[in-house]
This record gives structure tokens, C-alpha cells and sequence, in this order.
């Protein structure tokens, strides 16, 4: 050590011990902190869920990480596939510890589900952490409210996705569909030859593009084209967001998020001028990428809501003719406006957040759960070529089945079925205890976070036999005695707080799958693939799904 260090680490502590002197009781109140602050730590990490939980005699696996438990397996690991190990081995009710302590509950009983999801759902909303990250992407709208809010929002928009409404859309979604295939043909075409073994494409990034442009149009009556125009900056956008979903991003965006007040910042027009700050910190430099992003959503986003306002200042008669959502939402919040009852109209603020729920919610999800069809076709032949049989007279008859046609093929609702049970595209999600109250027999603190693990509940031995980890359409000609049509299959999960899009997102898999089909065969890209979904809050594949692709031939 430099003499002049030494003196001046001896000056400063003479200085320190002199003002100890001066000051003892700031001394000692400042050890009393110290001491109390260490306590709390081994109490909340090692103490309480060792000795004091209530939940200490539920059954799980080891602590692990003394600061992470068992997070880290979690975040490197398939998504929900940790907690089926652990159900398969501790049983229906599990517990897990971490990280900092934190305990997680997984219920699979469907009496379990059915309190928390459907008869007591007010009690156990979205915990804050999820509404945050969620509100963060998709605005404040159905995903992030809960309680009274929800419902009154919930039922001002329930009759946009009735089923009238829906089927009156279907043909919208042939614009984009037969963009897709015109363009796989003319990426085929460049192989050319009738007897080529077909092209390696990324189907996923066809896939996100064809949705992305189906909910645009379906939901705004917005023509984004993301298919042919390689830059569209919706579809950019999106493509750089779902890029940072992985594990340790997530938690990393959680982290922040769950600071107070931060969630709010990150959407303001302030986070995003000083964007640069973030991208020179070390743990958080993928922020500025998505602060870049979801400006440009916004702003996308604001022009397609001013688009519909201006409609809906056109007489009724005029454009009578629009079926998208928005326009729906616009001319309902209108009505509620002008009319003396009064009834609940939401606010500017409220449709712009719907703008980015239906973007957000609306258009990976359904890419995803295309894409892992594709590649459960792609490994099971005689299964693609039984659909496509099934196809072929329906395409004979109509180049663009309307929903009608298709809802009554059997085989191509057995194969969107079992995929979207196998591979959910949404594997998990959570719920926080607002009260103490028994589940399943065991009393839960308020407070208390459960995983909803739709994935293991979809492919549960208990209910679906023992072939429930594997693929088999034609489970769904006979169901299991014990499957139930609400908490069996939980992709979309259940109660007022399922899925607004269910029927929307069937009957787009639907007519995507059938058209492609119809056109394509679809083969692994190379041996022993194995594609591997993102462990975040899609399934989205982490490869982007490379397929073979080949033109269907009469042999097909
Ligand atoms: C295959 C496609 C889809 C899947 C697997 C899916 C799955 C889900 C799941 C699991 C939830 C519940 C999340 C939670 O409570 O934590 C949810 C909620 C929601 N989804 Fe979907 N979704 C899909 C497509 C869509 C589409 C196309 C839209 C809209 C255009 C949409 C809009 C929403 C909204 C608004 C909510 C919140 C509902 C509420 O809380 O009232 N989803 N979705």
C-alpha cells in the first residue's frame, strides 16, 4: 500500500471513530438498522420458508440456490417443463421456493383451478409483477385490469368477438393467406423442378408476418402487408421485441418493472428521449432496444385508432360495411357517449390500450401455435397427408372456405386441438392470493403466487392416460372419461379472465393450416431436429422453425 493511501486511510478512520464518539446514539441506531435489515434477509430467505411458512409442509423440490432457488432451473428450462417434472414426482399440489424466498404454488385438481380461476377469480388476479410487464407491452387494457373494471371493459367488448362477428370476418383473412402462398411458391419457383425436394424456409417469420397482417386487418381494417414489404415497422418492431423474449431478459425486465413507478416511466415519451442512458447500463441494455420498439408500436398503434375515430364521425349508413373490432369498439363507445342512460364508454386512453392488447395478445400467440403445428405435421406424415385428403374436396368445391366449411372438418379440428394442447402457446401463467383461504385443502396465506400450469395441465397422465406427453390427434375422436371440456385443456385458460380471442385464434389456425396444407408439404429441415420453444411467455421457437417445404404433388 502507497504511504499516502496509508495516511489517508488512517485520517479517515481517526475522523470516524472521533464522530462514533461525538455520536453514539446515531452510532448505535445505525447497527440496530444494520442488524435488523441482515435479519430480515436470513429470516425471509432461510428462516421463513424452512420453519414458519404455513405452506412449510408442502410437498416440493429442495431449495436449491440459497438466493435463487429454484429460479435458475426455471429460467434455463423448457417452459413448464421444471413443474411437470415436479408434479410427477410431489404430486397435485406443489410447492417452490425462490427466488428471495418467494413461494409459488402449483394446484392441478380442477376443483383447485375452477376457485381460482372462475368462482373467486376477484381474489386471485394477475399478480402486480405480470401486469406490469404486461402493461409495459400492452398498454392497460383487459390483460392488466381486474376486479370491476375488467368486467365493465370486458362486456363493452364481448360482442366484437361473438361469433356472427367472427364469421363475418373470415374472408378477410384470405388477402394475407394468399399473400403467403404466392410467396411461397415464388420461393419454391427459384428451386423450381416438379421432382426438387422442396426448400428449407424459416416458417415461423412467414408465419408471425401472416397473423401480424390478419390481426391488422381483422382488428383495424389496417393493411400492414408486413408479407412484401421486408421493412414495415409494425412488423419490425414486433420482430425485435419477441427477440428479447427470453428467460433472463424477462426476469431481468421484471426486476425493473417491479421497481414502483418504473413500469409507468418506461411508457412515458421521457424513457424514450433518453433511451441512450439505458443502453450504455450493463444489466439492462436491451431496454433500449425495448423502448425503440414499443415506440414505434405506439405510434402505429395512435394513427390506427385516429384512423377509426375519424370513421366514426361518418354517418352510420357510410361505412356500415366495417367489421373490425376497432371500428365495433368505436361506434359502441359512441353509442354509450350519446346516450342519456349514460352507459360505460372508455376512455381515449382505454382504446389505444386496446389497440396494443389485440397487437400484443393477438398475433405471436397465434404464429406460435401455427408454427408448432406445422412441425408436429412435418414429423408425422400419414397425419399431414390425412388432413390434406380431408382438405382437398372443401378446396375443390371453394378456393376460400368460409368458417362454416371448416369448423365441420373433424381431422383439422383434432389436429388444432392436440397441438394447441401439446404446445400451448402459452405455457404459464400466474395469480397472486388476495385473501387466506383453503384450496384444495390447505390453507393459503394472502399474498401467495401460483403458477397456472396450463402446460402441465394439458398433458397431465391423471387425465389424458399415459400418452398425454405425445402427439395424437385422434385422441380427440375419443376423449378420456375423466377429461373435462373447461380444465382439461386449458390453452386458453378458463372464467372471465380466459382468452377474449379463443374463437378468433381457432378459426385463424384453422383456415392458415388448411390453405397451407392444401398448397404445401411440410418435412423436418434436417435430421434429428429438435426445435426448442423460448422459455418466456410465449412458445415462440427459438429457431424459427425451419421446415422443409415442397409443392403439393398428386402423390401428396
Ligand atoms: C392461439 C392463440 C392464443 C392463445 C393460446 C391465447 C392464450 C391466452 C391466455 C392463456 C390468456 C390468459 C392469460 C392470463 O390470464 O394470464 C389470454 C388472454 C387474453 N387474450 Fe389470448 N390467446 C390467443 C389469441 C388471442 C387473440 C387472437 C386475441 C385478440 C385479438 C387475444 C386476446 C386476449 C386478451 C384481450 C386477453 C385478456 C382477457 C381478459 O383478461 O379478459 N388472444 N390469451
Amino acid at each position: 500500500m502507497s504511504p499516502i493511501l496509508a495516511r489517508a486511510l488512517e485520517s479517515t478512520w481517526q475522523h470516524a471513530t472521533q464522530a462514533a464518539a461525538d455520536r453514539p446514539v446515531v452510532v448505535f441506531a445505525a447497527i440496530i438498522g444494520i442488524v435488523w435489515l441482515l435479519s430480515r434477509i436470513i429470516y425471509r430467505l432461510f428462516l421463513y420458508p424452512r420453519f414458519f411458512s404455513p405452506l412449510r409442509s408442502v410437498p416440493g423440490p429442495p431449495f436449491g440456490h440459497p438466493i435463487y432457488g429454484q429460479f435458475a432451473i426455471i429460467l434455463e428450462g423448457e417452459a413448464g417443463i421444471p413443474q411437470r417434472g415436479w408434479v410427477k414426482e410431489y404430486g397435485p399440489v406443489v410447492r417452490v421456493v425462490g427466488p428471495i424466498g418467494i413461494e409459488r404454488l402449483i394446484f392441478m385438481r380442477p376443483e383447485a383451478i375452477h376457485k381460482i380461476l372462475v368462482s373467486d377469480w376477484v381474489d386471485y388476479p394477475r399478480p402486480k409483477f405480470m401486469r406490469d410487464v404486461l402493461g409495459s407491452v400492452t398498454g392497460y387494457g383487459l390483460l392488466t385490469v381486474t376486479g370491476n373494471e375488467h368486467k365493465q371493459m370486458r362486456k363493452a367488448m364481448n360482442p366484437a368477438f361473438s361469433i356472427p362477428n367472427l364469421m363475418a370476418q373470415s374472408d378477410l383473412y384470405y388477402g394475407p393467406i394468399e399473400g403467403l402462398v404466392e410467396i411461397l411458391n415464388n420461393e419454391l419457383a427459384s428451386d423450381n423442378k416438379e421432382s426438387a425436394p422442396g426448400k428449407q424456409l424459416f416458417m415461423y417469420e412467414w408465419l408471425s408476418k401472416v397473423t401480424l397482417d390478419i390481426i391488422c386487418e381483422t382488428a383495424f381494417g389496417y393493411q400492414s402487408d408486413s408479407l412484401h414489404n421486408p421493412h414495415n415497422e409494425l412488423a419490425e418492431a414486433y420482430e425485435n421485441l419477441t427477440s428479447l423474449q427470453t428467460g433472463p431478459n424477462l426476469a431481468r425486465l421484471i426486476s425493473v418493472v417491479s421497481i414502483p413507478g418504473i413500469a409507468r416511466l418506461l411508457g412515458s415519451e421521457w424513457a424514450y428521449k433518453h433511451r441512450h442512458i439505458v443502453g450504455y447500463l450493463p444489466f439492462i441494455e436491451n431496454l433500449k432496444i425495448f423502448l425503440e420498439a414499443m415506440h414505434r408500436i405506439r405510434a402505429v398503434s395512435s394513427q390506427m385508432l385516429d384512423d377509426k375515430m375519424r370513421d366514426s364521425a361518418v354517418p352510420i349508413s357510410d361505412s356500415e360495411t366495417k367489421r373490425d373490432i376497432m371500428s365495433l369498439l368505436v361506434r359502441a363507445r359512441k353509442a354509450d357517449m350519446d346516450s342519456k342512460a349514460g352507459g360505460y364508454a372508455m376512455s381515449d386512453k382505454a382504446m389505444m390500450d386496446q389497440v396494443l392488447t389485440f397487437l400484443g395478445a393477438g398475433h405471436e400467440t397465434t404464429a406460435s401455435g401455427l408454427a408448432w403445428t406445422l412441425w408436429l405435421l412435418a414429423k408425422d406424415p400419414s397425419t399431414q397427408k390425412k388432413l390434406r385428403e380431408e382438405l382437398a374436396p372443401v378446396f375443390a368445391q371453394n378456393s376460400r372456405p368460409d368458417y362454416r366449411a371448416l369448423k365441420d372438418l373433424t381431422w383439422l379440428d383434432c389436429v388444432v386441438q392436440e397441438s394447441l394442447r401439446l404446445m400451448p402457446p402459452v405455457p404459464m401463467t400466474f395469480r397472486q392470493a388476495a385473501k387466506t383461504d383453503y384450496i384444495d385443502g390447505i390453507l393459503v396465506p394472502k399474498g401467495t403466487l401460483f403458477y397456472i400450469p396450463i402446460r402441465v395441465i394439458n398433458t397431465w397422465k391423471e387425465i389424458w392416460g399415459s400418452d398425454a406427453e405425445e402427439w395424437n390427434p385422434s385422441r380427440w375422436l375419443n376423449l378420456p372419461s375423466k377429461y373435462n371440456s373447461t380444465f382439461s385443456s386449458l390453452s386458453f385458460i378458463a372464467g372471465p379472465h380466459a382468452c377474449i380471442g379463443k374463437t378468433m385464434s381457432i378459426i385463424e389456425m384453422k383456415t392458415v393450416l388448411a390453405a397451407l396444407i392444401n398448397k404445401f408439404e411440410f418435412d423436418p429441415a434436417y435430421e434429428d431436429q429438435v426445435p426448442q420453444p423460448t422459455a418466456a411467455i410465449t412458445m415462440k421457437p427459438k429457431d424459427n422453425m425451419p421446415l422443409r417445404v415442397r409443392r403439393v404433388t398428386p402423390s401428396s
